[in-house]
C-alpha cells in the first residue's frame, strides 16, 4: 500500500540547496535510506517529522498533506532524531513514562504495559531504574529507539538508530523492526549497509541532496553488474592501485594484496569480474561508476 509520496521536494539552508527536487514513494514496510555524510538524509527526516519547513514540493503521508495537516501526521509519528537528547536526571523508566504521557497514552495501565514491553524489547529492563546519566552511548540509543515506538505509531522515522550499538544489540534491533514493519511504515536512515541488507525490501540512495536510486536491494546490487573486479597484485603496487581506483576492500595474501575494485573496464591484467553485493551497488552509485 502506497503510504508516503514525496514530489518535487526542495530545501534550502539560505543559499545552500540541501534537497534538490526529491521524488520518493514508500509503501508500508521497512524503507532503508542510504547516503554518505552530508547527503541530506537528516534534513529529509526532519522535514518528514514536521520539525523543519521546506521551500517547495508536496508530501503526503497516509493521505495527509504534511504542510497543511502536520497535526494529523504528528499523531501517527514516532521519531528518533540523529542527535537525541534526554533529561539525564531521570531513570530510563521515568523517561519512557514521561514520553508516553506526552504522546497521549493516558491510562496508567496502558502506560505501564507499553513501557515494560519496550524496555524488554530494547533490552533495558535490567537498567530501567538507573539514571540515564549513567547509561552508555549504546544504552541511550536503545532508549531512543524505545521512545520512538511509544504510542504504537504507524509512521516511524529512525535516523541512524544503530550508531553505537554492539553487534548483538544491532541484531536484536533488526529483529524488532522487522516484526514492527508488518503493518506500518518505518524509515531507517543509515550508513550501515548490513542494517538494510536483510530486512529492507525498499531502499533509496541519496547523494548531494539528490535521490540517485530507489528500488529493491537486489536492484541496488545490480547497479554494479560488470563493474566489480577482484585482482591480486604485488604489495609494492598497493599505493598506485589505491590512487587510481575505487577500492571496496583489500586483503593480504602472502606477498600480494587482493583488491575488490569498482571500475568500468578491467583494472589490471588478470582481474576477474565478480558478482556485485549491495555495498558494491551503493559504492558504484556514489562514485558514478555504474552499469549503463
Ligand atoms: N542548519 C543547517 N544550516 C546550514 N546547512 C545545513 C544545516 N543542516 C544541514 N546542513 C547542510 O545540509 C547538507 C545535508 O545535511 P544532512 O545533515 O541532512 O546530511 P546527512 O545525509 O544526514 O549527513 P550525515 O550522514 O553526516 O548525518 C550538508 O551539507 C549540511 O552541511
Amino acid at each position: 500500500m502506497l503510504t508516503l509520496k514525496i514530489e518535487g521536494l526542495q530545501k534550502n539552508y539560505r543559499k545552500f540547496q540541501a534537497l534538490k527536487n526529491i521524488n520518493l514513494q514508500m509503501e508500508t514496510g521497512l524503507f532503508g535510506l542510504l547516503g554518505p555524510n552530508g547527503a541530506g538524509k537528516s534534513t529529509l527526516m526532519k522535514i518528514l517529522s514536521t520539525i523543519l519547513p521546506f521551500q517547495d514540493g508536496k508530501v503526503s503521508i497516509y493521505g495527509f498533506d504534511l504542510e497543511k495537516e502536520g497535526d494529523q501526521v504528528r499523531q501517527l509519528l514516532g521519531y528518533l532524531p540523529q542527535h537525541f537528547h534526554v533529561p539525564t536526571q531521570l531513570t530510563g523508566r521515568e523517561f519512557l513514562h514521561y514520553v508516553a504521557s506526552m504522546k497521549g497514552v493516558t491510562t496508567q495501565q496502558e502506560r505501564n504495559e507499553q513501557v515494560e514491553m519496550l524496555l524488554e524489547e530494547v533490552n533495558l529492563a535490567q537498567q530501567a531504574n538507573k539514571k540515564i546519566k549513567g547509561y552508555s552511548g549504546g544504552m541511550k540509543r536503545r532508549l531512543g529507539i524505545a521512545q520512538a515506538l511509544i504510542g504504537n505509531p504507524r509512521f516511524i522515522i529512525l535516523d541512524e538508530p544503530t550508531a553505537g550499538l554492539d553487534p548483538s544489540e544491532r541484531i536484536r534491533f533488526r529483529n524488532l523492526i522487522e516484526k514492527l514493519s508488518k503493518d506500518r511504515l518505518i524509515i531507517l536512515s543509515t550508513h550501515i549497509i548490513s542494517d538494510i541488507e536483510f530486512s529492507c525490501e525498499q531502499t533509496a540512495v541519496m547523494h548531494h541532496g539528490e535521490v540517485l536510486f530507489q528500488g529493491s536491494t537486489e536492484a541496488l546490487a545490480k547497479k554494479a553488474i560488470n563493474v566489480v573486479w577482484e585482482v591480486s597484485v604485488p604489495y609494492s603496487e598497493f599505493d598506485q592501485i589505491e590512487k587510481e581506483y575505487v577500492i571496496i576492500s583489500s586483503r593480504k595474501e602472502r606477498d600480494n594484496v587482493v583488491f575488490r575494485i569498482i571500475s568500468n573496464a578491467s583494472p589490471y591484467q588478470g582481474a576477474l569480474p565478480v558478482q556485485p553485493t549491495i555495498e558494491d551497488g551503493y559504492m558504484a552509485l556514489i562514485n558514478g561508476v555504474t552499469t549503463a
